[in-house]
């Protein structure tokens, strides 16, 4: 019988903050129709950058670009914790589109309180609130 702590899994995930006119871009996802900041799980042998960089076109069809990383925070679930990495992106020149999500949008701080938010994003976004939003 495998010890209880052996099914605990940790999960390097990676996140896009992407801002445009004082808002940042979200997106919902289809299961639980939670809103997440773009990105995904790291891929075996991956970068970081490399792995936002290719959720970004699989999830929104963006081109995107990296300007800065903006660090890490660690959320405990039930049977996983969560380390999600955050990126500052500048979003190219194709409007996104959701690929994979029920839909994105674009939310002003203010409005972002009151989503329903994936919990790791949830505290990302309120470590990076001090952030200025262009
Ligand atoms: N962004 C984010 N992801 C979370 C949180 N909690 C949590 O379990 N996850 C999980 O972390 C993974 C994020 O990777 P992903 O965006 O590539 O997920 P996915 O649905 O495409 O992949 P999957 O279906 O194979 O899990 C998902 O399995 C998601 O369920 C959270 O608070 N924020």
């Amino acid at each position: 019988m495998p010890d209880k702590t052996d099914s605990h899994i940790e999960l390097e995930v990676t996140c896009a903050w992407i801002t445009q006119k004082g808002r940042i871009l979200l997106a919902q996802r289809p299961e639980n129709r939670l809103w997440e900041m773009p990105g995904g799980k790291l891929e075996p042998d991956e970068e970081l950058s490399d792995c936002l960089l290719r959720e970004l076109n699989e999830e929104l069809g963006l081109k995107a670009r990296i300007k800065a990383y903006l660090g890490r925070i660690s959320h405990a679930q039930k049977n996983r914790t969560i380390n999600l990495h955050c990126f500052h992106c500048l979003p190219g020149h194709i409007p996104p589109r959701a690929r994979e999500h029920l839909q994105i949008a674009w939310f002003g701080p203010d409005e972002i309180k009151a989503l329903n938010l994936c919990p790791a994003d949830r505290k990302m976004l309120k470590a990076l609130a001090p952030l200025p939003l262009r």
